[in-house]
């Protein structure tokens, strides 16, 4: 998998400094090329009948604002400087640089946070990736001014007030339009809340290229449709067994439907064969929505239970299943036992929650999919403390367990044991509707079982669920969107693929 880098705040202060130091690119032509990349992309989106405005810090962000000022200027647009901190209080070396070369040319400075609010277009460079601390006094009044206006707001690399790590918001934040982010995305601007303060975010090259890791890769990466263009097209000379066979155990009495979505989801990710593992009185539901799918009711003994884990390539375990004692027995098979793949999910989740001992059982690959409700269960962490470091939590329990944990938020964490980690991008909000988890766990193992890789099978299955539903949003929007919906929307999705990714 090739795949998007995305950073931290700290990762791109490295990169800096290793772009300077290693390849001698100086700083200021870095600086040079971030603003020049960002009036290219104002001059594209406004005319010159527009007035600017740019709010500047005293850090290197506030460097690039005034060079971004300086070349507006240059380039015949009206642009004014306005230095929250005042002009005496010295910066870092390169704004003190900025600053001085602005001066030289005489472009506008105004003292008046008012002139600043009268302005089409006001641009953010009060902090980017230094921010320290929640932003207060003074400062805070400044944004909450602008933040006021019917102004155009654009964030320089980061919006002030946005944590480019995690995404908190620190006191009080710039609400912008449109984010241009410098090389590589920052983490704190696709996790919630920070997301929320973005707008639209555009990535500007400044120069700065994946030579500058020097093998220090950053451990968070994210798919993008691109990606989808990877994955092989099905051989023609096959059958259902080259696709492997998926056993579904779930559903529990007043539960069938969660065993319908993933064993439907498995098959239409194109697994072979999926097998559902049941309660009897699921029976005649299951086989009316499903008829594909083969039935297995009332195991009663893990003994039974082994016979039908001989037959399959993978399992999914969980959605729907109740925290009966036969689903606890169930559960504890499947870990001790299973010699295959495991996907588990939702109530196994739970059951687990209550034995943790049972997760250092698993002989195989796992795939563990909670939402924060789960894992704050199985990490007796509160949900606040999982959002607080919601990339931190799932790599620390993917570790811990030595599983793929795919952590289910607005923004999907997928963690590997091996410390590579992946945020989704994909998805929208009319996902989050009950069956939405089941569907995905089945996609997950349908690809499970067609491509035998833990950390593909959770990355890729997590970003075609939530393509899926995007696919489909255009139809039901997200007030009407349910669970079968994502599942239609699969269709889609694959057909994409094969005509690889157009
Ligand atoms: N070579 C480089 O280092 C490059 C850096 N670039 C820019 O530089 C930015 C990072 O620059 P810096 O590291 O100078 O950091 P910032 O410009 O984000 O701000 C740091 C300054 O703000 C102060 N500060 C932090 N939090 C505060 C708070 N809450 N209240 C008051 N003061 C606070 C710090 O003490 C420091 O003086 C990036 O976001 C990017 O915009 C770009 O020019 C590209 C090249
Ligand atoms: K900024």
């Amino acid at each position: 998998m090739i795949l998007e880098y995305i950073v931290t705040g700290n990762e791109m202060k490295l990169l800096d400094d290793t772009t300077s130091q290693v390849f001698l690119v100086p700083s200021v032509v870095l600086m040079e090329q971030a603003a020049a990349g960002v009036v290219r992309e104002l001059v594209a989106c406004f005319d010159k009948s527009k007035e600017f405005a740019v709010i500047c810090g005293r850090g290197n962000n506030a460097g690039d604002g005034i060079a971004i000022a300086r070349l507006l200027n240059q380039a015949g647009y009206r642009c004014m400087v306005y230095y929250a901190f005042g002009t005496d209080e010295a910066g870092s070396e390169l704004f003190e640089l900025q600053k001085n070369i602005y001066a030289r040319y005489g472009f506008k400075v105004v003292s008046d946070i008012e002139c600043v609010c009268k302005s089409d277009v006001i641009i953010d460079a009060l902090f980017g990736t230094g921010l320290k601390r929640a932003i207060e006094g003074s400062l805070a009044d400044v944004i909450s001014s602008v933040n006021k206006t019917d102004a155009y707001r654009v964030a320089v690399d980061v919006p002030s007030g946005v944590d480019s790590d995690k995404g908190h918001v620190m006191g009080c934040t710039f609400k912008a339009d449109f984010t241009y982010t410098f090389s590589y995305k920052k983490t704190g601007l696709l996790l919630w809340p920070g997301c929320d303060y973005c707008g639209l975010v555009k990535v500007v090259p400044i120069g700065i290229d994946d030579h500058s890791f020097c093998g220090n890769l950053p451990s968070v990466r994210a798919l993008d449709e691109s990606d989808l263009k990877k994955l092989d097209n099905r051989p023609a000379h096959s059958n259902k067994g080259t696709f492997g066979k998926l056993l579904v155990i779930a559903g529990s009495r007043d539960m069938a439907g969660a065993a319908v979505l993933s064993a439907k989801a498995a098959y239409k990710s194109g697994a072979g064969l999926v097998k559902i593992i049941t309660p009897e009185c699921n029976r005649s539901i299951i086989q009316c929505a499903l008829p594909e799918a083969l039935l297995c009711t009332d195991i009663a003994s893990a003994k039974a239970l082994e016979t039908e884990l001989e037959w399959a390539d993978a399992v999914v375990i969980g959605p729907g299943l109740s925290k009966s004692d036969n689903a606890k027995m169930l559960v504890e098979t499947v870990l001790k036992t299973a010699e295959i793949p495991l996907v588990i999910d939702a109530d196994a989740l739970n059951i687990i929650s209550d034995n943790m001992t049972l997760l250092n059982e698993h002989k195989m690959p796992v795939i563990v999919t909670p939402h924060l409700g789960e894992m704050s269960r199985l990490m007796k962490k509160s949900i606040a403390d999982i959002q607080e470091d919601i990339i931190g939590v799932a790599g620390e329990f993917a570790c811990l367990y030595n599983v793929t944990c795919v952590l289910k938020d607005f923004r999907t964490i997928i963690a590997a044991a091996d410390g590579e980690k992946f945020i989704n991008l994909s998805g929208n909000c009319g996902m989050a509707t009950a069956g939405s988890g089941d569907v995905l766990s089945g996609i997950v193992g349908g690809l499970l079982v067609q491509w035998r890789d833990t950390k593909k099978a959770a990355a890729y299955g997590a970003f075609i669920h939530g393509l899926a539903g995007d696919m489909v949003f255009d139809n039901t929007g997200s007030y009407g969107m349910i669970a079968s919906d994502i599942i239609d929307g699969l269709d889609k999705v694959w057909i994409k693929v094969e005509k690889n990714g157009n």
